[in-house]
């Protein structure tokens, strides 16, 4: 596995291009594709799941499950089979389970084998040894998981999982959606009602999921803050899962028709749970034409297809509520930024700095070396945008740092620039978004 990242850097120019035009759809969701395999992976029986991202960092959660015990396959109509071990039965791993560059499958991993009596290490590549696994150390090993960690709280670790593990109260001291998960999926197999108390809504593909496959999970809410209980010794009854398209893919290209004149684009079938969409919220603001067709439900979660049509954009200051609901979006909305006319302002956005890469740094970076105006501050980076016109471009490679966002941004960048931007690595946007320079050409019409 990761095999394209043992081949040394793939560079790659971004050309200016577009328009962009006609139909596209992105792959499934990252956030439910991970927790869909997880889940099944824990119900007697078998688990369809379509539409699963075939990315990297999926995979790594597929091998890791079937390392425990679960059997994980791909059918010949690209459809997945699972077939779980049942809560309390994964098997000790034979040897360490290997995380690539990814962050969701090691947090909400760490969670499911807190609560089992196995013991599993946990590596991963340069960019995700770097990251604090220390949010999810603290509630697993008050559930009492022995957890020896490297220096910093960070990868190489080695988990020693305790049954039956103590069921916990747990206020989360940052917004994440993998701490909470991973606080969760333990308390699976944890006799008792686990509780986590989110004072800033997250992403809750979990709380859906979970409840999809039976488990006894309710949520309270008063005044924002949202109450999470699940009663442990939960039993999980198989399901069909429809993951719906990520809109976290969607991001990139609805900003690409945005900025290149003459776009017209549908996206379909994306998904649009609330705790998910904040950037379509926030390109509307800003003056993106964006209309929403066909809303429905796939899978339990909102979907639509996305109408995209070239706008000319105005710069905003950014919400910091939104934040968490658009989490991952960040680093192209500054690319949208960077194109629209005056001043866009970001703030609160800490948490952008211990992703795969600090976003906020890297970003400043590559968007610098690519002629926009972007000043950066502890939280946040405040651009002064062209008003349309395109970036001049840069003759140097950009530094994306291992990060699939920072790579599909700047090639976004390239399509909206004078020289193009050269990518210095496209290897990492295997994790998320495989397809992802496939569907560029095709939608730009650069077959
Ligand atoms: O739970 C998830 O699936 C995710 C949660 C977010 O991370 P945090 O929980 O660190 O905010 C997000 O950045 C990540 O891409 C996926
Ligand atoms: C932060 C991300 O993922 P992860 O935390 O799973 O590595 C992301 O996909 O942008």
């Amino acid at each position: 596995m990761h095999a394209s990242h043992d081949h040394g850097p793939t560079p790659r120019r971004f050309l200016p291009a577009g328009p962009l035009r006609g139909r596209i759809r992105v792959p499934g969701d990252k956030s439910i594709s991970h927790r869909s395999i997880m889940l099944g992976a824990l119900a007697v029986g078998e688990t369809k799941v379509t539409g699963l991202l075939e990315g990297e960092d999926v995979l790594a959660t597929a091998a890791a499950m079937r390392a425990m015990g679960a059997t994980v396959e791909r059918q010949g109509d690209g459809s997945w089979s699972i077939h779980g071990t049942g809560v309390g039965s994964l098997l000790q791993p034979v040897t360490a389970l290997e995380m690539g560059n990814s962050g969701t499958s090691t947090r909400l991993l760490m969670g499911l084998v807190a609560s089992h009596p196995i013991t599993a290490t946990f590596t991963g590549d340069a960019s995700l040894s770097h990251r604090p696994m220390g949010r999810v150390i603290e509630p697993l090993s008050q559930m009492g998981a022995d957890i020896t960690a490297s220096p910093g709280g960070t990868l190489p670790l080695m988990l020693r999982g305790l049954s039956p593990a103590v069921p916990i109260t747990y206020r989360l001291p940052v917004a994440s959606a993998q701490v909470k998960s991973a606080v969760l999926l333990a308390g699976l197999n944890t006799a008792g009602i686990t509780t986590v108390v989110e004072p800033v809504p997250t992403r809750d593909h979990s709380e859906r999921m979970l409840r999809g496959f039976g488990a006894d999970l309710w949520v309270e809410e008063e005044g924002g803050i949202r109450t999470i209980r699940l009663r442990g010794e939960a039993e999980l009854r198989p399901q069909t899962i429809i993951v719906p398209g990520d809109p976290s893919s969607a991001a990139f290209f609805a900003v690409a028709a945005l900025l290149v004149p003459g776009s017209d684009l549908v996206i379909e079938n994306v998904g649009l749970n609330p705790t998910r969409a904040a950037l379509f919220t926030v390109l509307r603001q800003m003056g993106g034409s964006i209309v929403e067709l066909h809303p429905r439900e796939v899978g339990g979660e909102p979907v639509a297809d996305l109408h995209v049509r070239h706008s000319p954009l105005t710069g905003v200051a950014v919400d910091p509520a939104l934040a968490p609901a658009m989490i991952d979006e960040f680093p192209i909305l500054f690319v949208a930024a960077a194109l629209a006319k005056g001043r866009t302002v970001t703030t609160g956005l800490e948490e952008l700095r211990v992703k795969e890469s600090d976003r906020l740094a890297t970003m400043a970076a590559a968007l610098t070396a690519a002629g926009a105006r972007v000043t950066e501050q502890e939280d946040g980076l405040t651009i002064d945008g062209t008003g349309g016109d395109p970036l001049s471009g840069g003759a140097y490679p950009v530094a994306t740092k291992l990060d699939h966002r920072i790579a599909m941004s700047m090639a976004v960048a390239g399509l909206v620039s004078q020289g193009g931007v050269e990518v210095d690595d496209t290897a990492p946007i295997a994790t998320s978004f495989p397809t992802f320079q496939h569907l560029l050409d095709s939608a730009t019409g650069n077959r």
